[in-house]
C-alpha cells in the first residue's frame, strides 16, 4: 500500500525542513521525502496550502476508562485525539481502578490495541490507588510498558515517599509527571486568588499553591537525577523556577495547556463552569509571562490536559463543579490562532512543542518525518477559519470554555502508521 502526500508545506524541525515537498508512504513507513515525486501510489492526498507535519503528540490526556466511561472511553478519546491531529497520546492513571499495577497496564494496552485509532502510552500512578500512602509497583509497571509515573489530579505530599518514587523512576528510566498543588495551601479554593475571586465571593487558589511544589519537585529531581516533567504550569513563579533549574542543568521540562496561555481569571463569570480547571486560570500577568516562556523555548511542550467531564458534573455551581476541560480537538486551532498568527511562536516552534519535543522527552522515535520513520503524519490547513462547536466533538464530553470561539487552523488528515484514521471532509 502506497500513499503519496503532494504539494504540502512540510515542516519537520528534526531534519530542519520547511518547504514544499511530497512524501511517499509505503507499508506504514515514510520512504521518500522530496520535490515533485512521480511515484505511483494507491492513494494521493493533495496537501496544497496545508502544513504536513510529524504526527502530533499529547503527553497529558485523561481517557477515563476504566471506571468513568460516561465521561470518555479509550475509543471516543482516541477518536477525539485523531480529530485533533494527535497520533500519540500519554494517558493519565486517575481512572477507577487507578492504573497502579502491571495487570492494569496490560489491560490498558490490550484495550488500546482493540479500541484506539492512535498510539497510546500509559502512565502509571506513583502510589497505590493514588492514595499517597504506599508506592505502586513501579518496576513491574515499567516492564509492562508505562512511559512514566504520575499522581496527576493530586500531589504526593509525603516528600520522603515521593523521593523514593523518583529514585525508582530514575532506575527504570521513567518520566515523573508532576501535578504541583500543595494540599495544605489550596484549602477549598476553586479559582485563582485575586480581585475576580473576591468579587465573585469564591475561594481563591494562590500562586504559591503551585510554586511551592514546583520548587520541591525540582530540588528532589536534582537530588535523585530523575527526569521531571512539570504538568500544566500556570504561574510566573513556576516559569522562573523552571528557567533556573534548566540553567542549573537539572533534568526538567514543562508543559503548558492552551487555556493557560489564552485565558485569565477575568474570563470567569462565576456561572460557566467550563472555566473551572486545575490549576485555575491565572492573572493576566501570569499569562503574559508564560507566553514569553513559550517564545523563549523555556516551555518546550504544549499539552492539552484533556479532562472530559459529563454534563451533569459541570451543570452545577462553580464551587461544586468538577475541575477540568476537554482539549484534544481545539489545541491546534488555538495554538495557531493565539500563538502563531499573533507572532509569539513560529510554525516550526509550534511543531517542536507539539511533536518533536514531546517525542524527545519520552525518548521515542517519533516526532519526525525523516525517511525510514513510521508514518505518523498530521495535515493542517492553517488558514481555514471556523467557529469551535462543542457539538461537533468526537469526545463524549463537551466541557470546553472555547465554544463559539472564532479560530483558524483545521486538522484535515491524521495518519497513524500509514493509515488515515481521520479525514475532515468525510468519514473514513
Ligand atoms: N486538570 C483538571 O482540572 N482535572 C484533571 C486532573 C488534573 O489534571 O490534575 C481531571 O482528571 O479531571
Ligand atoms: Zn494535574
Ligand atoms: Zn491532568
Amino acid at each position: 500500500m502506497r500513499t503519496l502526500i503532494k504539494n504540502g508545506r512540510v515542516i519537520d524541525p528534526a531534519t530542519n525542513k520547511d518547504g514544499i515537498y511530497d512524501i511517499l508512504i509505503e507499508d506504514g513507513i515514510i520512504v521518500k521525502v522530496g520535490e515533485k515525486l512521480e511515484d505511483e501510489a494507491d492513494k494521493v492526498i493533495d496537501a496544497r496550502d496545508s502544513w504536513v507535519v510529524p504526527g502530533l503528540i499529547d503527553i497529558h490526556v485523561h481517557l477515563r476508562e476504566p471506571g468513568f466511561e460516561h465521561k470518555e472511553t479509550i475509543k471516543t478519546g482516541s477518536e477525539s485525539a485523531a480529530k485533533g491531529g494527535f497520533t500519540t497520546i500519554c494517558t493519565m492513571p486517575n481512572t477507577n481502578p487507578v492504573i497502579d499495577s502491571e495487570y492494569l497496564v496490560e489491560y490498558l494496552n490490550l484495550k488500546a490495541q482493540r479500541d484506539s485509532v492512535v498510539n497510546i502510552l500509559p502512565i502509571g500512578s506513583i502510589t497505590k490507588g493514588q492514595k499517597g500512602e504506599e508506592l505502586a509497583n513501579i518496576g513491574n509497571m515499567a516492564k509492562a510498558g508505562i512511559c512514566g509515573i504520575s499522581e496527576d489530579g493530586h500531589t504526593v505530599m509525603n516528600a520522603a515517599l515521593y523521593k523514593k518514587a523518583m529514585t525508582y523512576a530514575k532506575m527504570f528510566d521513567l518520566i515523573v509527571f508532576a501535578h504541583c498543588e500543595d494540599k495544605s495551601l489550596v484549602g477549598k479554593g476553586v479559582m485563582n486568588a485575586g480581585d475576580r475571586a473576591l468579587s465573585l465571593g469564591l475561594a481563591g487558589i494562590s500562586n504559591d499553591v503551585e510554586d511551592v511544589i514546583t520548587a520541591r519537585d525540582i530540588l528532589l529531581a536534582e537530588k535523585t537525577g530523575a527526569k521531571l516533567h512539570l504538568c500544566h504550569i500556570s504561574t510566573e513563579g513556576s516559569l522562573r523556577l523552571l528557567k533556573r533549574a534548566k540553567e542549573d542543568n537539572i533534568d526538567v521540562t514543562a508543559e503548558i495547556c492552551p487555556h493557560h496561555f489564552i485565558l485569565s481569571d477575568e474570563a470567569i463569570n462565576g456561572f460557566d463552569t467550563n472555566f473551572k480547571m486545575n490549576p485555575p486560570l491565572r492573572s493576566k500577568f501570569d499569562v503574559e509571562a508564560l507566553k514569553q516562556g513559550l517564545k523563549d523555548d523555556v516551555i518546550e511542550i504544549i499539552a492539552t490536559d484533556h479532562a472530559p467531564h459529563h454534563y451533569d458534573e459541570k451543570n452545577t455551581t462553580f464551587d461544586e463543579a468538577a475541575f477540568g476541560i476537554v482539549g484534544l480537538e481545539t489545541s491546534v486551532a488555538l495554538t495557531i490562532t493565539e500563538l502563531v498568527d499573533k507572532g509569539w511562536i513560529t510554525p516550526k516552534q509550534m511543531i517542536e512543542k507539539m511533536s518533536l519535543n514531546p517525542a524527545k522527552r519520552l525518548g521515542i522515535e517519533k516526532g519526525t518525518l525523516k525517511e525510514g520513520s513510521v508514518a505518523d503524519v498530521t495535515i493542517i490547513d492553517p488558514k481555514r477559519a471556523y467557529k469551535i462547536d462543542v457539538n461537533q466533538f468526537a469526545s463524549k464530553s463537551k466541557n470546553s470554555p472555547f465554544h463559539n470561539k472564532e479560530v483558524k487552523g483545521m486538522v484535515t488528515h491524521t495518519i497513524v502508521g500509514g493509515q488515515v484514521v481521520y479525514r475532515v471532509d468525510s468519514e473514513i
